[in-house]
């Protein structure tokens, strides 16, 4: 678990984070989402003691980082890929780690198979790519077969296979009753694999809630509705009481509907419909509207949310969202995290360790959003040197 209490850091006269109070818990991925200098990065960073609070508190399973020996144990993180020593092989990268740490050198060989390296385990880091250098990255993170994960844009570079692949091992790690926190700008890819999303806008919480909370709370539904016949569908809407937004593609939008009840009306009118669709907005479309007012740095062009545009926040239909005083944020959005899965969902799945990603030995890869990696009766790694007393410090 990670715990955060009024954390705040202020650089000279900037304050990249500000009082921020909020919990990660085991047993979900929670998705950390910010506009570009958020503060996201700077809080990651304090968390590892990297950077040093101006005021407030950071705690990892109630300890400062400093206070844990062995913290690879504890909390594996990925925050920059390319803060590595170029000249060192990528085993002897990990090797250096395991060994500070008091990790087994065969642990080094079961993570470069995880993250599929081992071909390139020998070769010298500097002439890596991208995606190379995060899956090394990744591997540093599951190398003392922590609790708690920490990635920050974990799907940088990746390819497609690459991202399937980290999706499936955070879900797998979370469903392992593990604490698994990860910041990411891809909201599709975020929409796939968080269950709970912490969100900040120039440094201020500005969301701690369930991925379905965040979206319903921060969008606009309606149901479209295409037919041939739309003046007789426009009287009966009308004479139902109905609010009609005409598109430009010649579709109707209707705030708030049931698209049962508007089938029935279409019914009872003998009208014939071409499509009678529920619309929810999209975690991008949520996000833009909740942090439009955050937004530091803007490309040049229209703003990121349509002037009185269709997607407007829940609780003011047809308005656009009233602008805030300066200085000022919307109340932050807070929900209790779903129950811990550990505890009370299904059974655990073994450990991922041990399987290569994907497409190493011409292996296919898990179906989506499912549970990645469940090879029956796999050990899970990491028992038997913790069983054998040589974890330390907790
Ligand atoms: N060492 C530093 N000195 C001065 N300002 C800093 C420093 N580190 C970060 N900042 C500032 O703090 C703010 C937050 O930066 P941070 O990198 O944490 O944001 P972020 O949410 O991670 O952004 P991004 O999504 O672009 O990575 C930014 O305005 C940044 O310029």
């Amino acid at each position: 678990m990670i715990e955060l209490q009024g954390l705040t850091k202020r650089y000279g006269d900037k304050t990249a984070v500000d009082h921020l109070t909020f919990t990660v818990r085991p047993g979900v991925v929670t998705g950390f989402l910010g506009p570009n200098g958020a503060g996201k990065s700077t809080t990651m960073r304090m968390l590892l003691g990297l950077d040093t609070p101006t005021s407030g508190d950071v705690r990892i399973d109630g300890k400062h980082y400093a206070q844990l020996s062995e913290p690879l144990k504890y909390i594996g993180a990925l925050l920059d890929a390319k803060a590595i020593h170029g000249g060192r092989t990528a085993y002897n990268h990990l090797l250096c780690l395991a060994q500070s740490n008091r990790i087994p050198r065969r642990r080094v060989d079961e993570v470069l198979e995880t993250v599929g390296l081992t071909a390139v385990a020998k070769k010298r880091s500097k002439g890596f790519s991208l995606g190379m250098g995060q899956r090394l990255g990744i591997a540093g993170a599951l190398l003392g077969d922590p609790e708690i994960l920490m990635f920050d844009e974990p799907v940088n570079g990746l390819d497609p296979e690459g991202i399937h692949w980290i999706r499936n091992l955070m879900k797998g790690l979370a469903a392992q009753g593990r604490t698994v926190f990860v910041s990411s700008h891809l909201m599709s890819e975020m929409a796939l694999t968080a269950d709970h999303l912490i969100v900040i806008g120039r440094g201020r919480l500005l969301a701690d809630t369930s991925m379905s909370e965040f979206i319903e709370r921060n969008s606009r539904s309606y149901v479209r509705v295409r037919t041939p016949q739309r003046e007789q569908f426009k009287d009966a809407g009308s004479a139902a009481g109905l609010t009609l937004v005409e598109s430009a593609d010649g579709s109707f939008e209707v705030p708030g509907a049931d698209a049962a009840a508007l089938g029935e009306l279409a019914a009872r009118h003998q009208l014939v419909l071409h499509e009678l669709s529920p619309q929810r907005a999209s975690l991008e479309e949520a996000f833009m509207q909740l942090t439009a007012e955050s937004v530091e740095y803007h490309a040049g062009g229209p703003g990121p949310v349509p002037a009185g545009g269709p997607w407007q926040p829940a609780g003011a239909p047809g308005q656009p969202a009233p602008p805030l005083p300066p200085g000022q944020v919307q109340p932050p959005v807070v929900q209790p995290p779903q129950p811990y899965q550990g505890q009370q969902g299904p059974p655990v799945p073994p450990s991922p360790y041990q399987q290569p990603y994907p497409g190493q030995q011409g292996q296919q890869g898990p179906p989506q959003q499912q549970p990645p990696y469940q090879p029956p009766g796999q050990p899970q790694w990491g028992a038997g040197w913790r069983d054998s007393g040589k974890r330390k410090g907790r």
